[in-house]
């Protein structure tokens, strides 16, 4: 298994540990570079989730088909996508809007020694052409697109998805019950505590994120997934208010 996340010697995460002016977050040059150790600390359960996109891709690659990783960052979830893939003659193609994100990424498929070439495209997800897809990846990206425009951009993925095909998608969600939001969301800054970030790290980065990551319920996620077309839908790990569901086009 093989994964960006893990490399060592990565730069550590200092963006939000001095008091900063309130700006929005964005995914630019400064994340970039310290990208594989943020969302590592940042994200119960992602160095969980990346191994078994890998082994969930395994299952559902088709060969002849295409495998889209839709907001790839640099390139985690398509490595972990590409070792599932292993010899089938799939084209595998990973998706950002981020220019920063994107050069890095070329760097990590690069060193990654596997045959099954990559493309890569930045290009918004919203915009960007899909069809033919055995397995979609939207791994903590969906939260970040405008919300309005959610439906139409999950329905592009059914509607692109062969009989059978899969999409996993991972989300920082939201709770119906106050009660359980405000745990969980204790629970998720406990986390990032034990990972060495200070309070004013914890409070700044959730100020800058507060208009630009939008979490939803589990019940609105699933609805818009069974909306879109696709006939199964279900939770396949939940770690805190981070969980990555697997949606599944009817054979
Ligand atoms: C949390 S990161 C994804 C992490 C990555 N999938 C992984 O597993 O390591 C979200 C990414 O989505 C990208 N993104 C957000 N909105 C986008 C859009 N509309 N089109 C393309 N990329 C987008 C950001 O630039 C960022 O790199
Ligand atoms: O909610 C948070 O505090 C996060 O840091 C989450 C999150 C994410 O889920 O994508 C936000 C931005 C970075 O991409 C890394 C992690």
């Amino acid at each position: 298994m093989s994964d960006s996340s893990k490399k060592p010697g990565q730069a550590l995460d200092r963006l939000f540990a001095s008091d900063r002016e309130a700006g929005e977050f964005r995914f630019d040059a400064a994340v970039a570079r310290v990208f594989p150790d943020m969302i590592r600390r940042s994200v119960p359960g992602y160095t969980t989730i990346i191994p078994m996109i890998e082994v969930i891709t395994e299952q559902y690659a088709r060969p002849g088909s295409h495998c889209y990783d839709l907001g790839c960052s640099l390139g985690a979830s398509t490595l972990a996508m590409r070792h599932g893939i292993g010899d089938r003659d799939c084209i595998l193609t990973g998706v950002d809007n981020s220019p920063a994100m994107i050069e890095r990424c070329q760097h990590y498929i690069a060193l990654d020694d596997h045959p099954l070439p990559v493309s890569l495209r930045c290009e918004d997800i919203l915009d960007t052409e899909l069809g033919n897809a055995s397995v979609t990846t939207l791994n903590f990206t969906l939260q970040f697109v405008e919300p309005a425009r959610r439906a139409q951009l999950m329905t592009r993925i059914a509607d692109a998805t062969l009989p059978g095909g899969v999409l996993i998608l991972s989300e920082k969600i939201r709770f119906e019950s106050e009660t359980e939001q405000a745990i969980q969301t204790q629970l998720h800054h406990e986390f990032k505590r034990a990972n060495g970030y200070s309070d004013l790290e914890i409070s700044q980065k959730r100020s800058a994120l507060e208009q630009v990551l939008i979490p939803e319920t589990l019940a609105e996620h699933r609805q818009r997934l069974t909306n879109a077309g696709f006939s199964e839908v279900m939770v396949w790990y939940q770690c805190f208010n981070f969980v990555s569901m697997l949606a599944i086009k009817s054979p």
